[in-house]
């Protein structure tokens, strides 16, 4: 069994996972065990999520927390994003869109030469996206914080999403400088208890956190967790990179259906989405919101391509 290491860090002792050892994944309630013994990732999620232990550790080096709080004063105050998802949705009677600023991916590779991220959010906001998400991975995505900060500098008003793997609150704090309104939290990548942690330090700070679900048990935990308000089901599995647009279909159906209307909670349907039918599957399962890439971000006009994603204009 691995023990958590205690290291000093700026005069404050921590406790961290090693930068270079196997993460511990969530396998149950108050339990956590080391799935992979090896040195050797076993998928692409694995890979990136062991990467940005790595580099997590070194961005801090270098701006640990205190020197992030000037940062955090003087960025403008986060836009509200589950309020701009329920009023396109409302507005449109089609779920509202959170359009995606991405590059490229592990399981697509580029998807787009031209790349100018302002550009792109400016064409996307007025083809009539609710929200923006901006990948800020560098080595698997071709993201960066720097696209993220230039989107926010430029008067962008969707509220941004911050699309990392967060696997420690300091880059929530780090998002925020860089004017994320939102940040994505992956359920198979954190335990629960970080989860809530990192859902009290969104709300301190005025952003949301979408919750990433792909199966009944990632979704049951979620279900569980007190204060989560928006839940993204991703039809991609991040192991395999296989999509099936039946898994938002599942995952809404039956009790647990109930619940999330109970709740009030609002649900995205996440990837592989690139047609009017597509979106018209998930709606019927319950989304009320829809974060799309890939067949945005291939069209010369990523702004006009909204509109044959959803088959007529959704720009107000
Ligand atoms: O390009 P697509 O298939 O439309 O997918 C967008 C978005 O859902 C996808 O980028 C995504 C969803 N969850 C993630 C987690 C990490 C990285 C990427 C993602």
């Amino acid at each position: 069994m691995y023990q958590n290491e205690v290291v000093e860090s700026q005069g404050i002792r921590i406790r961290r996972r090693p930068p270079t050892g196997p993460p511990l994944h969530y396998v149950g309630p108050f339990e956590f065990r080391l799935q992979n013994e090896g040195n050797t990732p076993r998928n692409i999620l694995e890979e990136i999520v062991w990467h940005k232990d790595k580099e997590v550790a070194q961005m801090k080096e270098r701006k640990p927390l205190y020197s992030l709080k000037k940062a955090l004063d003087n960025v403008p105050p986060a836009k509200d994003f589950i309020g701009a998802l329920r009023s396109a949705h409302q507005r449109t009677g089609l779920p509202g869109l959170i359009a995606e600023v991405k590059k490229a991916s592990p399981s697509r590779g580029i998807l787009r030469e031209d790349f100018n991220p302002v550009e792109i959010a400016q064409a996307y906001e007025k083809g009539g996206a609710a929200c923006l998400s901006v990948l800020t991975d560098d080595k698997y995505f071709k993201g960066s914080y720097e696209n993220l900060q230039a989107i926010m500098e430029a008067g962008v008003k969707c509220p941004l999403l911050l699309k990392e793997f967060i696997v420690e609150a300091w880059q929530i704090y780090y998002g925020r400088s860089k004017g994320a309104d939102a940040v994505l939290l992956i359920a198979s990548v954190l335990p629960d208890l970080d989860i809530k942690y990192m859902i009290k330090i969104c709300k301190i700070l005025g952003m949301a956190t979408l919750v990433e679900v792909h199966d009944e048990r990632e979704m049951d935990r979620v279900l569980a967790i007190e204060g989560v308000e928006l839940i993204g089901i991703n039809n991609r599995n991040l192991e395999t990179f296989e999509v099936d647009l039946g898994i938002t279909k599942k995952l809404l159906e039956g009790e647990r259906g109930e619940l999330i209307r109970q709740k009030d909670i609002l649900v995205v349907g996440e990837s592989g989405l690139f047609t009017p039918e597509d979106i018209a599957f998930v709606q019927e399962a319950g989304v009320k919101a829809v974060l799309v890439g890939e067949s945005l971000i291939k069209q010369s006009d990523p702004g006009k391509a909204i509109s044959t994603l959803f088959g007529r204009d959704v720009s107000e």
